[in-house]
């Protein structure tokens, strides 16, 4: 749209939100889940803005400077930070990562896969942003649209050749993501999630199918086909797939892997290009078979190492460079980390879905211990469907193995963001007690770790499960471990007086 390219010609910078408004940027005003950004935009030209942006131009009140219509304002947001920034996302190879669970791990793997090879590396994800000079902690997982084109042209400054983006549905089911361009894209699975946004799990895979409609035709999309629901999203997929799958077998799956070995820490397992693929390069890469071995546990991650190998191979990294990358790869924070505290073995992730807590319990199959139990952090804002779809996760694996289950709320341990509300609270409860589920509840991190404390014994294994309720886990355990070693220097027996009244 011309209008919208002169515009940005002469804009000193774009925004969506009115409070950063600076002389000369363009205020495009979204008409938002919480407000409208149209009744921002008399603040926004008193802050100095050139135009305003709108797709509801009758929602604006009388402005002096020129008002810019247009469809949609969230594309045009995203069309108009590309223009700005000049759509840097063409000049590098940047893998976008979509799906429920590994997004983050794929994403890092990736990132370590193309630093190992001398590469210049780039990464937008839920844990950090790293622009190729400095890393950041991330506020969501995908940034709003300005923010991407900024950190991508951050990375062309710092001349960063190969980045990765973790894609939320929400990033792509409100532009975020429009105008970025895509040198590969994966899809690692899908399940129940994030159901307060999408209403329900059919919008949620539309959501994540549109991500489709952000590749060229000639981009590989690199999917785990033995995902049911990754397998419904690509059936009329017309583009470049690339199938990846667990399992020998040359018609199931472009690349495959079979698993040679699976233990505590780690794993080992052959990758299989079953058929010809021409890279983004132009090279044929033959049938062929490599050796991998990976220092983090779980038949999940050999999902998620399959996906960024492959996605590597497309980018022309040479195979025998991709194999140590891998086996050099650590797990990233709060993604299956194993460690022991006294005799006990703790494991901590951030599972916060029926797939992520599925992928944990599969996981755990691969451990010894005598005797097991599980904290629960309640997820906090994401709505009561989806605690009551976890709390029916566990209450499924209780009928199979046999472990102490303790939920907390963390009510002294999460944001206002992520406050559990008696709504979320209930439906995670009442979804336990209706599957006759053995548990107990307390509303306090502390007292929930404290518990689980008193429950183990050297030998056992002890799992943190749970998203923000959960992140400062590992810590609290520390401190707990460490008041009563200090405490039971003094005393033979000792009950830490908040592990004792614990409320049921
Ligand atoms: C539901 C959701 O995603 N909301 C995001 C969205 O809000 P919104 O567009 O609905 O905006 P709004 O708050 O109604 O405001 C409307 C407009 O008025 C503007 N405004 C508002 C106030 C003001 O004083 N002046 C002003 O100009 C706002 O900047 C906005 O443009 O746009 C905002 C600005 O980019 C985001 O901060 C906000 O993310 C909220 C905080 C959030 O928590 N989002 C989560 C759910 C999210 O996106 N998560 C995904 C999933 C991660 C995963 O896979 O687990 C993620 O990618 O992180």
């Amino acid at each position: 749209m011309q209008a919208l390219d002169d515009l940005v010609a002469r804009a000193t910078g774009i925004t969506c939100y009115s409070g950063e408004v600076c002389p000369g940027n363009i205020f495009v005003a979204i008409r938002g889940r919480i407000t409208d950004g149209n009744s921002f935009a008399t603040a926004a030209a008193e802050r100095g803005a050139l135009a305003i942006v709108s797709d509801c131009p009758e929602q604006l009140p009388p402005l002096k400077i020129p008002i810019i219509v247009v469809a949609n304002a969230r594309l045009a947001l995203a069309e108009l930070a590309a223009a700005f920034y000049n759509n840097p996302s063409r000049r590098m190879s940047l893998i976008g990562v979509t799906g429920s669970n590994g997004k983050t791990t794929i994403t890092c793997m990736l990132e370590h896969i193309f630093t190992q090879n001398g590469l210049s590396t780039g990464l937008i994800g839920t844990v950090r942003v790293n622009n190729g000079k400095t890393t950041f902690p991330s506020v969501l997982t995908t940034p709003d649209a300005v923010s991407i084109q900024q950190y991508l042209s951050q990375m062309i400054k710092n001349k960063v050749t190969h980045a990765a983006m973790e894609v939320s549905a929400q990033g792509i089911d409100m532009h975020r993501v429009a105008n970025v361009s895509f040198s590969a894209g994966i899809l690692s699975n899908i399940c129940a999630d994030h159901l307060d946004f999408h209403g329900d799990f059919a919008s949620y895979i539309n959501a994540k199918a549109k991500f489709l409609n952000l590749l060229d035709t000639k981009t590989p999309f690199i999917v785990n086909i033995s995902d049911p629901y990754c397998q419904t999203i690509v059936r009329n997929f017309d583009g470049n797939l690339v199938t990846t799958a667990i399992g020998y077998s040359s018609s199931r799956a472009d690349i495959s892997a079979t698993v040679t070995h699976l233990s505590t820490y780690g794993s080992s397992f052959d990758i299989h290009i079953n058929k010809p693929l021409t890279t983004n390069g132009g090279h044929l890469l033959m049938p062929q078979k490599y050796c991998v071995a990976l220092a983090i546990p779980g038949r999940h991650n050999i999902e998620n190492a399959l996906l960024a190998a492959v996605a590597a191979l497309l980018h022309d990294i040479n195979p025998a460079k991709i194999t140590p990358a891998l086996a050099s790869f650590r797990s990233v924070e709060r993604r299956m980390n194993v460690f022991h505290l006294g005799g006990i073995t703790v494991i901590d992730d951030t599972a916060l879905n029926p797939g992520s807590i599925d992928a944990v319990f599969d996981t755990i199959g691969a451990f010894r211990y005598n005797r097991l139990v599980v904290v629960n952090a309640i997820r906090g804002r994401r709505g009561p469907a989806i605690n009551a779809a976890n709390a029916a996760a566990l209450a499924g694996r209780q009928r199979k193995i046999p472990f102490e289950l303790i939920v907390t709320s963390s009510v002294d341990h999460v944001g206002a963001a992520d406050i559990v509300t008696g709504e979320e609270k209930m439906a995670f409860l009442t979804t336990l007690n209706t599957l006759k589920t053995e548990y107990t509840y307390t509303s306090t991190l502390p007292n929930a770790l404290g518990i689980a404390l008193n429950r183990t014994m050297p030998g056992d294994l002890l799992v943190l499960i749970g998203a923000q309720g959960m992140d400062a886990g590992r810590q609290v355990l520390n401190e707990l471990v460490n008041a009563y070693n200090c405490h039971s220097q003094n005393s033979s027996s000792y009950l830490p007086p908040a592990w004792s009244t614990v409320g049921k």
